[in-house]
């Protein structure tokens, strides 16, 4: 009968309208990113990027102790190398056992034993030419050797105490070589693999660059971060992913790229899809908040609604401190 028109009963209270949301944000789901800088005891704010700082590695604790109180799970690591003559064309400091990422590692393991540590993966932010790879002589990226420095790369951060490495570097073939290195070394059981499977180039990384330090030299990553325009790659990215052995699907950026999500959710229905709300994204909502466009704690659940209905579990986001608080009230 005509009866079934009759739909505003069915979210006519707060609870009620709770549970039309397949989905329910939770502390467990949020990773927090951080910038970690090789001078000690910087504390830096990143002017591009609202709150968010440049952290030496002695000044992690005492920023991190009051958050995982409040409940953070997981973060993950980005090195910026602020020490001159550091970057090379090999990216060679990207694994240096004295680097800030693996010490902070080792560090924040034995500090906090419960915290999920995920490494960033990529050469961009230790390479003179602030690629995501090793570069050929006609500045197009070497694969063979870009996957090879990567997939070291990784192991170094797993052996170190990394309980999941994230390559963002797009280069072809890098989950099935950090994988089968995994495997040679005996830790594959302990180490998930998340991978950047649908990356998109674009405008919505400049943020981030100002923070890390890794703008390219010259030219774009056009010819390894997705075109905008590709679903189709994007779904052959993230079905050759799982086939290469990733635990974990990323779509990124999150919220021009719904579809991608859930292309990634019904193509890796039986996988975890992360999803990340990157710089760009992030420092878009502060500026509309700042000009009085709407209320900033509003659209950072909004935004964050829209990437879980799309089918994210598992969401990166620099809003991270403050869900801690409007999720604990
Ligand atoms: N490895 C690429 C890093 C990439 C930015 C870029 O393409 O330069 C992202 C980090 N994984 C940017 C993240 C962000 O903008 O928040
Ligand atoms: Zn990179």
């Amino acid at each position: 009968g005509d009866i079934g028109s009759q739909l505003h009963a069915g979210y006519s209270h707060p609870l009620a309208r709770s549970w039309q949301a397949e989905r329910q944000l939770t502390k467990s789901m949020l990773i927090y990113p951080l910038f970690i800088s090789d001078q000690d005891d910087e504390e830096v704010l990143i002017p591009s990027l609202p709150n968010q700082y440049r952290r030496g590695i002695n000044r992690l604790v005492p920023f991190l102790e009051p958050l995982v109180h409040k409940g953070l799970r997981s973060v993950i690591l980005f090195g910026v190398p602020m020490r001159p003559g550091t970057k090379d064309a090999l990216g060679t400091a990207a694994d240096d056992p004295e680097g800030p990422v693996i010490r902070s590692i080792q560090l924040l393991r034995r500090r906090f034993p419960h915290l999920y540590i995920v490494c960033d993966v990529c050469l961009c932010e230790y390479t003179s030419h602030g690629h995501c790879g090793i570069l050929r002589d006609d500045g197009s990226l070497n694969n063979q050797l870009s996957v090879d420095r990567i997939s070291d790369v990784a192991v170094a951060y797993a052996r170190a105490g990394a309980h999941c490495v994230a390559p963002s570097d797009m280069n072809d073939g890098r989950i099935r070589a950090i994988k089968l290195k995994l495997i040679e070394e005996g830790i594959v059981h302990s180490v998930t693999l998340m991978s950047y499977a649908a990356k998109f180039s674009g405008c919505l990384y400049g943020p981030f660059r100002d923070a890390a330090g890794s703008t390219p030299s010259f030219g774009d990553r056009r010819c390894y971060q997705l075109p905008p325009g590709g679903r189709g790659l994007a779904r052959r990215a993230i079905v050759r992913d799982i086939n290469e052995g990733a635990d974990i699907i990323m779509v990124k950026p999150a919220g021009q790229y719904l579809d991608i999500i859930a292309d990634a959710k019904e193509l890796g229905r039986d996988l975890p899809v992360a999803a990340y709300q990157v710089s760009g994204e992030f420092a878009m909502i502060h500026a509309a908040a700042k000009a009085g466009v709407f209320d900033l704690k509003a659209m950072a659940f909004e935004s964050t609604e829209g990437i879980l209905r799309a089918g994210a579990t598992i969401i990166v986001s620099y809003f991270v401190p403050e869900f801690l608080d409007w999720l604990s009230n």
